[in-house]
């Protein structure tokens, strides 16, 4: 059995305890020259402020997130403040996460429990009201499919899935057709959707290269895709990490000129195919690096979908510690079938950026044996549940699943379409 087919336990999990506050300083995981500052520390700790705590819509959730520079200055000083709580395993992490959810040793903390009559409350309190999803299913959810979508039918796809409510849709990438035949037509798909106002259809691009083909297509918004693992990074898009920290300043630069907004994704944030267990540390260095190159939102990967609640939440403390709660976004693959209690967690967190895929589809051609990325239709049927807002209609939603399902040939990966289609439940009488 390979490390990565058993869930990455606690006791698997730096101890939090002791841990060396002079090491939260912003050079502490800076690289050192001997072996990229990946792995010699781990950063455990603190969180900043939630900008999505406060029932905002998502033109309220732009305003405030997408020009990501007048945010850092606040956003920089929270940090700092959150640097001065203490920590420890069996202790309280921070101020937001004090009275939301069971530490690791399934003790209540301390922060003010009563009785159980207030978990539901403390549980569920300090939720988003409104959480933005990003679909990436025409991009990450197509990407590996062997047989060659028509590029009418990712067209139609997107038309359906923005439709639906959803404003971000991860339209396609600028990478090599010799490395992702799939998405060759990128060219074409961004000619046929680049019209449409209702939502912002970022595109992936692993290079200058990419990025001045993505321009030239009329995409408005890019990503670049960075990997905690080396292993991975070589893998994915053939160099190291340092040299794709390198090309992606040159691609922000470029982006900037043109007031492009450049999201950024981490990969293998749990675990990686040939590395096993990622230290929080290292994720949290290549986080900072596209944070400080400009990125205005940070998307953190779970590309195989090793992840439990016990292991994200470290990475989410490694994170938070260097990059505002408000810029990032997790993106989990639901392999051992993780992601939703992940989600959950991340919310309790204060995170209010998703990323999921419709009907499950997905899976990186570099990564195999990693599944689809979580369902879309089963983010926003639990988001329904918590009485978290989306926008999203599932009803429409659902029909772009049943639609591309139909197209691939094979049954829906999400559980809710699946449930919805047997008509076992009536979820309204729910
Ligand atoms: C990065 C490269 C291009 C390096 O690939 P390379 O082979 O090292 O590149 P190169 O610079 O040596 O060039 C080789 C050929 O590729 C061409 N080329 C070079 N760049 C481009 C470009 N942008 N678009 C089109 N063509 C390009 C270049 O022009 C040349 O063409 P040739 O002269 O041989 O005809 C390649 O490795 C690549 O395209 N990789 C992308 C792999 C990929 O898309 N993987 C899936 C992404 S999913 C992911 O990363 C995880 C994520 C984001 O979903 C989050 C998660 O799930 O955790």
């Amino acid at each position: 059995m390979s490390s990565l087919e058993e869930p990455l336990g606690l006791d698997r999990l730096p101890s939090l305890s002791n841990v060396d506050l002079n090491r939260f300083s912003s050079n502490a995981c800076r690289p050192r020259g001997d072996d990229l500052g990946m792995g010699l520390c781990w950063i455990d700790g603190r969180s900043c402020s939630t900008s999505n705590s406060c029932g905002e819509d998502f033109e309220e959730y732009k305003r405030k997130n997408l020009w990501w520079k007048q945010k850092r200055d606040a956003s920089q000083s929270d940090i700092s403040n959150r640097r001065t709580l203490s920590l420890g395993r069996n202790q309280v992490l921070n101020r937001h996460t004090c009275d939301s959810f069971y530490l690791p040793d399934n003790h209540y903390n301390s922060c003010n429990s009563k009785s159980t009559r207030d978990i539901p409350h403390k549980l569920l309190r300090d939720l988003p009201k409104y959480v933005k999803i990003v679909e990436v299913g025409p991009r990450d959810g197509l990407q590996n499919e062997k047989n060659i979508v028509p590029t009418s039918i990712k067209v139609e796809l997107i038309h359906k899935l923005v439709s639906s409510g959803l404003r971000v849709v991860e339209a396609t990438s600028f990478v090599s057709p010799k490395w992702v035949p799939q998405l060759a037509d990128a060219k074409d798909v961004m000619e046929a959707v680049k019209n449409l106002e209702a939502a912002s259809l970022p595109v992936l691009t692993p290079n200058l290269k990419g990025f001045e083909a993505a321009i030239a297509a009329g995409a408005k918004e890019i990503a670049v895709f960075a990997s905690a693992s080396e292993s991975f990074s070589k893998s994915n898009i053939n160099c190291s990490i340092e040299e794709s920290l390198a090309r992606y300043r040159a691609v922000t630069h470029a982006a900037k000129k043109l007031s492009i907004p450049v999201r950024g994704y981490v990969s293998c944030v749990i675990g990686c195919p040939v590395e096993g267990a990622i230290p929080p540390s290292k994720v949290a260095y290549v986080a900072q690096e596209l944070y400080d190159m400009g990125c205005f939102e940070i998307s953190l990967g779970d590309t195989i979908g090793v992840g439990t609640p016990g292991t994200v939440l470290p990475l989410l403390e490694a994170v938070m510690a260097v990059v505002p709660v408000g810029m990032l976004a997790v993106h989990f693959h639901d392999t051992y079938g993780q992601s939703l209690p992940n989600i959950l967690v991340s919310l309790q967190m204060g995170i209010s950026t998703v990323d999921s895929s419709v009907a499950g589809l997905g899976g990186c051609p570099y990564a195999k044996g990693a599944s689809g990325n979580v369902a879309t239709e089963d983010v926003v049927y639990m988001l329904n549940g918590l009485g978290v807002k989306t926008n999203i209609d599932l009803g429409k939603l659902l029909l772009a699943g049943e639609f591309i399902s139909k197209h691939l040939g094979r049954q829906t990966g999400s559980k809710t379409a699946i449930a919805l289609s047997r008509k076992t439940v009536d979820a309204s009488k729910i």
